[in-house]
């Protein structure tokens, strides 16, 4: 199965992070964490910041990572690193997404996760 590597922004600002729900494709309707695949040659914290500002035109600082998930969707294999980020500059223009919202730490599980986040939300949720 063809592996697909994947960089996240779990943008935090006070006591809550951004989420994203997509907005195309197969997964549409499922709440994210926004970012994308990396490009060949692209080192990971590159790649995170030109997703960022490709679709919410907001300039970000990536801090640490938080983990990287391994998961078999029926098609293809996923491997996805997930960074702590900050808003530099910019607004989190919604330019590809559906909606967003800010989510504090007891509201962390009311959207609807894309199958592969829920692994790591137990980390982001210790760290908040
Ligand atoms: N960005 C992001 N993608 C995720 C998450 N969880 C998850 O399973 N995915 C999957 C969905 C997609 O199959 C893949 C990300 O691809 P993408 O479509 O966002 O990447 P991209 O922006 O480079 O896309 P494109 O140009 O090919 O449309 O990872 C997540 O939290 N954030």
């Amino acid at each position: 199965m063809n592996t697909i590597n994947v960089v996240a922004a779990v943008i935090k600002h006070k006591d809550k992070i951004f989420a994203t729900q997509r907005g195309y494709g197969e997964f549409k309707g499922g709440w994210e964490f926004p970012g994308g695949k990396v490009e060949s040659g692209e080192e990971p914290e590159a790649a995170l910041i030109r997703e960022i500002q490709e679709e919410l035109n907001t300039e970000i600082k990536v801090h640490d990572m938080i983990g990287t998930i391994e998961y078999d969707y029926p098609t293809f294999h996923l491997r996805m690193s997930c960074y702590w980020c900050s808003v530099v500059s910019g607004q989190l223009e919604l330019l590809e997404h559906e909606a967003a919202r800010w989510l504090g730490r007891d509201e962390l599980y009311s959207v609807s996760w894309l199958p592969a986040d829920w692994q790591v939300l137990g980390e982001i949720e210790g760290e908040m």
